[in-house]
């Protein structure tokens, strides 16, 4: 039982020209959730469904439970639960019918009825796949891929278009299988649900991590300074600070600026580093209004590694 849930060595994935994925290593462990972020086109999917063993690898070595995706896929098939970005159920499938019937495939698994009720999909039991909104096709894909009970749960972007309600539903679902030992890869765009529910975050870049650890980990002692004033020569603040700092410059509607001062060296940003910006301040004649540290945020980190720019893949 003290091997990984899923572990990914040097993972490759071309699809013709296109690298995917170049070169992915991470480890999620039993018990616990995983959270897979990155930008669109990041590799997210194709690492999962590489997982899942929808897809094979161009190179590299994944593990899922202690064996082989493809090779091992019977064995796997009822300890891993499976909930693809879109379908996954026949268009014209009702929705109890077909969880019951995924029920019916494993030995002792979670009460359709009880997944239907959780996840507020009574009031369309009878309905057709094809005809559930959006969001509905999307709970019934998450209810079936945990309806067995399994081990290790792989959900690919699961509140992806979900309204407030539906998300907290499913990551109370999430919080409860993690409790209950399973162990959960997600795939998500939403900084606030990896910070919520993942005890392991990997950034995942053009098909590499640049980044991984627990949440709290990420953003531990990354702060910045930020102020508004009437605009300053922010080339000037720049020289006075340490070297790697950085000063953003953001223009407000009302002809204000808003100041974020950072520095790559996070143990350097204390007391006297706050005293370099104010007595910079000073000298220039600036009034630095609604000036605080704050703690960057996981989105913070994420946008900083990944970059704020629309990419065309
Ligand atoms: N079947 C395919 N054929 C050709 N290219 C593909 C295929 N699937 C994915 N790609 C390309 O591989 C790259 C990675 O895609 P992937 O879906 O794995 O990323 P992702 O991180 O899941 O993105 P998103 O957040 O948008 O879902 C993208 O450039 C994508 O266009």
């Amino acid at each position: 039982m003290d091997t990984a849930a899923v572990e990914v060595v040097d993972l490759v994935k071309r699809y013709g020209a296109t690298t995917a994925v170049s070169g992915l290593t991470f480890s999620a462990r039993r018990g616990a959730v995983t959270a897979l972020l990155g930008p669109n086109g990041a590799g997210k999917t194709s690492t999962i469904e590489i997982c899942e063993g929808f897809r094979r690898a161009d190179g590299g070595r994944v593990r899922v439970l202690g064996l082989d995706p493809v090779a091992d896929a019977t064995a796997l098939k009822p300890r891993v639960g499976v909930m693809p970005q879109s379908g996954g159920v026949p268009t014209g499938a009702r929705a109890a019918e077909w969880l019951n019937l995924m029920a019916s495939f494993h030995a002792s698994p979670i009460a359709p009825a009880v997944l239907m009720e959780r996840l507020g999909l009574n009031s369309v039991a009878a309905t057709p796949f094809r005809r559930l909104s959006g969001g509905q096709q999307q709970r019934l894909s998450l209810a079936c891929a945990v309806v067995g009970r399994p081990e290790l749960v792989f959900l690919d972007e699961p509140t992806a278009g979900l309204d407030p309600q539906a998300r907290m539903a499913t990551w109370d679902l999430v919080s409860a299988l993690r409790e209950a030992g399973v162990a959960v890869i997600l795939s998500t765009h939403h900084m606030e649900e990896a910070e919520r529910l993942a005890d392991h975050v990997v950034i995942i870049d053009r098909g590499a991590v640049v980044a991984e650890g627990a949440p709290a980990a990420l953003t531990e002692g990354r702060r910045e300074v930020c102020f508004s004033s009437t605009p300053v020569d922010s080339s000037a603040l720049l020289a006075a600070l340490p070297e790697g700092s950085r000063v953003a410059d953001g223009a407000t509607t009302d002809g204000r600026h808003e100041y974020v001062v950072t520095t790559d060296d996070a143990a350097a940003l204390g007391p006297e580093f706050l005293a370099t910006v104010t007595a910079w301040c000073a000298s220039a004649g600036v009034l630095a209004e609604d000036l605080r540290v704050r703690r960057r945020t996981l989105e913070d980190v994420f946008l900083e590694l990944t970059g704020r720019e629309l990419r065309d893949q």
